[in-house]
């Protein structure tokens, strides 16, 4: 489903390889390779620790890679700073939800929007959210804090999407969430990357529901790859999942 593409947009290529990060020169990604096709919704599975939210970061480049690349279109991502990462059509949705508390929906709306749209383009692009979030309309004028935890991940998916990326990384979207949200949240995020052609990195714990919006999956066990699938193949694969997914 997320491989249609509809006409405007289009998903980036990501391709991760030999990717070894660690923090204080001790390595907890060794070699990582694997790559995002255009379009495609890939799980990125593995027990706590395994090193997913690090995998993400060292492609928002918030932390430093020892070694590897991570290239996006072909183009390695290097030498481009962090700040400069969204104009390039990567976005990253953090677990922490990157929502200002303070400020009302709209205004973190309008905030994420800033440097992408102006004047009556950044009005449609913020209506465009509410579009997909028909929940965050209802609370536009309300603070970030005031929000439930569904509505800040709405909202933190929002700000990311509002800015056009190509390729968008998400860590653990599900943390904390009911399940009936956890499913909604899922929905959405699978028919808004399906109708943008979106290319999307999903960290999760949560493998059911990850696996049933995903095309592909990527286990991770202490940093290294050891599965890499179809989303249909990892779920029925009973050995994997009780070795390395916790049940
Ligand atoms: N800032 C840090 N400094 C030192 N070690 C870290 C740091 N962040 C993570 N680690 C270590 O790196 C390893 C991978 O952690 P990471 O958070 O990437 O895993 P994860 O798969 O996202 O886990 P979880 O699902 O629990 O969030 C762990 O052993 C962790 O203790």
């Amino acid at each position: 489903m997320s491989g249609v593409v509809s006409v405007g947009f289009r998903g980036g290529a990501l391709d991760i390889r030999d990717l070894t990060v660690g923090y204080g020169g001790e390595p907890v990604l060794h070699s990582v390779s694997f790559d995002l096709r255009p379009g495609e919704i890939v799980a990125l599975l593995g027990a706590n620790g395994a090193g997913k939210t690090t995998l993400l970061r060292a492609v928002a480049r918030l932390v430093r890679v020892a070694s590897g690349t991570i290239a996006l279109d072909g183009a390695d991502l290097g030498q481009v700073r962090t700040e400069d990462l969204a104009r390039r059509g990567v976005a990253l949705v953090p677990d922490g939800r990157s929502v200002v508390g303070e400020l009302t929906v709209d205004e973190n709306l309008r905030l994420a929007a800033l440097w992408r749209h102006r004047g009556a383009a950044r009005e449609r692009a913020v209506n465009g959210i509410y579009e997909i979030f028909g929940s965050l309309a209802r609370r536009r004028s309300s603070a970030g804090h005031q929000l439930s935890g569904g509505e800040r991940q709405m909202l933190a998916l929002g700000r990311a999407l509002i800015t056009e990326p190509t390729v968008l990384a998400l860590d653990e979207p599900s943390l904390g969430l009911a399940p009936l949200i956890v499913a909604q949240v899922m929905g959405t995020l699978r028919e808004t990357a399906a109708s943008r052609g979106l290319t999307v990195l999903l960290a999760e714990q949560n493998v059911t529901s990850a696996l049933s919006i995903a095309d592909r999956g990527v286990v991770l066990n202490l940093g290294r790859v050891v599965a890499d699938a179809s989303a249909a193949t990892l779920a029925n694969d009973t050995h994997l999942r009780h070795a390395y997914l916790g049940f």
